[in-house]
């Protein structure tokens, strides 16, 4: 039975992957919080599973990299410095990131694609995200993989399109622009809508999360397929057969 070593065990992605574990024949070797050693649980489990916070991905990444195991990034919240840090540890191991390990948004993402191409320039996109009070960071990692996405249909980049900051005499909307808003509040697991509007219509695509336990599923599903893939940088939709 594969065995999974879990950065943030204690948080409530941690646990709640452990939940899952028994019932998708993985084993939880353990785990390590802020006070504990990374390399410890690296060398003991076949895979590893980060989600805890952005600070501590060098550490994360530098442990599995000297224990020769893969990893799967849950962590949001992530720079470019981190993208690049993954981009370097996947060169010897197997890594895979993503903001989302739900079924369905990874179904999202290629329809936000799709929309955003089909629709054209004089469909404005805006994205909506919900997250409960505790959340750190903003926009959310999906959220962004949403953004991504529909730059890409789009035919740009989400850098060049993002807009996130409205306040103020901010004036008229920019064509070509993507809005980023969030929300915090309460429990909620997690909300995405993106909204493509346009005079006199709307279209609304909405993912709403109800139990971590989709996100701790599609987690552990991740690990088990990663666990024996060589070296490189791997995506939620290769997991998916996408
Ligand atoms: N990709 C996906 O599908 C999902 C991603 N996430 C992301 O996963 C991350 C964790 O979310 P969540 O479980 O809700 O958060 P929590 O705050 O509940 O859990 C994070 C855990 O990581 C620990 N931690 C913090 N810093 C370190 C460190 N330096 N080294 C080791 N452990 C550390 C925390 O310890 P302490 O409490 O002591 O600080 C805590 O136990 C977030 O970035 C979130 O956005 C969440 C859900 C789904
Ligand atoms: O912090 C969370 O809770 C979540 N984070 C991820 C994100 O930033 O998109 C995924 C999910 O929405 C829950």
């Amino acid at each position: 039975m594969t065995s999974i070593g879990i950065y943030g065990s204690l948080g409530r992605m941690g646990q709640a992957i452990a939940a899952v574990a028994p019932e998708m024949n993985a084993r939880i070797a353990g785990g390590a919080d802020v006070k504990d050693d990374p390399g410890a649980i690296a060398a003991e489990a076949d895979v590893l599973i980060d989600f805890s916070a952005a600070q501590a991905l060098e550490a994360h990444l530098a442990a599995a990299r000297a224990a020769g195991k893969p990893i799967v990034v849950g962590t949001t919240g992530l720079s470019l410095q981190h993208h690049a840090l993954i981009d370097a540890a996947a060169q010897e191991i197997a890594v895979l990131q993503t903001g989302n390990t739900s079924l369905g948004i990874g179904l999202l993402q290629r329809l936000v694609r799709e929309a955003a191409q089909q629709l054209g320039a004089d469909w404005d996109i805006e994205i909506v995200e919900m997250h409960h009070r505790h959340k750190a960071d903003a926009p959310s990692g999906t959220a962004l993989m949403l953004g991504n996405a529909a730059a890409t249909g789009m035919g740009t980049t989400l850098a060049e399109a993002e807009v996130t900051d409205r306040a103020g005499t901010v004036g008229p909307r920019a064509t070509g622009t993507i809005g980023l808003a969030s929300l915090r509040g309460g429990s909620v697991v997690g909300d995405h809508s993106v909204v493509f509007a346009t005079a006199g219509e709307r279209i609304e695509l909405t993912h709403r999360a109800d139990d971590r336990a989709i996100f701790a599923r599609g987690a552990v599903r991740a690990a088990l397929w990663l666990a024996d893939k060589p070296a490189g940088r791997y995506t939620m939709d290769q997991v998916l057969g996408g």
